[in-house]
């Protein structure tokens, strides 16, 4: 068994990695910890998260000395926690025996000029930062294997990249015209701690971040092309579906396209190729990425729809999938009942 610790249990994607660690073979969940003024120090997990109200996890606020501890105990220190907080604990966090895997965007870009003017704030782990591999478990398996720190990937690339991905691969895409991404999210992708946009009677449908999301450039370091992304905030609680209008090179037909999705994923039991257009509902609380895509021949334009949950491939399951590989287990294992 390995022994795991999550800091920041209390908020969305903390509370679903307890979840999921809790119910993993493998794993054994021996700390949750929340920031070290929080107001839900001490409180039951179940008292925040009544799905989680049969366990007896007590949230711990968090402290220099507990991160030191952690990082000679853990196999895995899990972080659900904000991009600075990351950041700032990540040399501590992986300077002993615990691998550590990062939910926040603070170690996916490597370019530390672009980190700064996306995320505001420079980033000064230069060590962690060229330690960290991108966490698309799909795609980089084989560094993720081995790695020390992993940076799971933010939500809207992982359903981004997912869906284009493959094209890229297989020298599909038209390299004259950008692939334009648009995708809505569930509320929940915005975080637990209550403001305005997100309330109940704020939401409606509306994009956001309009040329200008922190997720552009983590979408065109992984793709190796510029996309132009647009996020939206929609009306429910759970998911992702993004809709990637592509041009594909002359020429390319249907049956070239299906079969650069087919063997892009033929080995991977958590990407599903659909028959028709997913919908948000077909993946919410699962750890599937759907996909389904159509072609016009004559204009080569397509049209390729990726659905996920945001707090479950867009955050935790991609992270439990990590530690799967990192432990040489079926990258399913504890996350689909067999
Ligand atoms: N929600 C989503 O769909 C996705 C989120 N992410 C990323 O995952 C991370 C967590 O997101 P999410 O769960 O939505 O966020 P939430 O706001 O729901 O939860 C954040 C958690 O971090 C704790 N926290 C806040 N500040 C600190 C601090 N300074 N030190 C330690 N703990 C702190 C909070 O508890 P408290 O304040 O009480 O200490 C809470 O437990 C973020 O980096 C986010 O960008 C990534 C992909 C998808
Ligand atoms: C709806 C909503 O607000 N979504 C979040 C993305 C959540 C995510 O993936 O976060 P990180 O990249 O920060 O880890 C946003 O657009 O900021």
């Amino acid at each position: 068994m390995y022994n795991v610790s999550i800091i920041g249990a209390s908020g969305y994607t903390g509370a679903q990695l307890v979840q999921l660690v809790q119910q993993h073979p493998a794993l054994t969940l021996k700390g949750t910890f929340v920031s070290e003024n929080s107001t839900d120090a001490g409180k039951p997990i179940g008292s925040l998260h009544g799905n989680l109200a049969h366990l007896s996890y007590t949230l711990t606020p968090i402290s220099d000395s507990a991160l030191t501890q952690m990082a000679e105990d853990m196999d895995f220190v899990l972080l659900a926690t904000p991009h600075e907080a990351s950041h700032d604990w990540m040399q501590t966090l992986s300077s002993k025996k615990a691998k550590v895997l990062d939910l926040s965007g603070a170690f996916r870009l490597k370019d530390t000029d672009i980190f700064a003017q996306f995320y505001g704030f420079p980033h000064t782990a230069s060590d962690c930062l060229n330690k960290a591999v991108y966490g698309l478990a799909e795609w980089y398996s084989d560094d993720i294997t081995s790695a020390d720190i992993i940076a799971v990937p933010g939500c809207y690339p992982t359903a981004s990249l997912s869906a284009l991905k493959p094209l890229a691969q297989n020298g599909l895409l038209d390299s004259q015209v950008r692939p334009v991404i648009n995708a809505v999210s569930g509320v929940s992708g915005a975080g637990r701690k209550a403001n305005l946009t997100t309330s109940y009677y704020e939401v409606s449908l509306q994009a956001y971040g309009v040329l200008g999301h922190r997720h552009t450039p983590e979408i065109e370091a992984y793709l190796g092309t510029k996309v132009i992304f647009t996020p939206h905030l929609g009306n429910f609680k759970r998911g992702i579906l993004a809709t990637v209008t592509v041009k594909v090179t002359p020429g390319t037909t249907q049956a070239q396209l299906a079969e650069a999705f087919t063997s892009s994923y033929q080995h991977c039991p958590l990407v599903r190729l659909r028959n028709s257009f997913p919908k948000v509902d077909d993946v919410a609380h699962t750890p599937f990425v759907d996909l389904h895509f159509k072609l016009d021949e004559d204009s080569c334009y397509a049209v390729i729809t990726a659905a996920i949950d945001n707090v479950m491939k867009g955050a935790a399951s991609q992270a439990i999938q990590c530690v799967n590989l990192m432990t040489n287990q079926p990258i399913e294992t504890g996350l689909v009942l067999s």
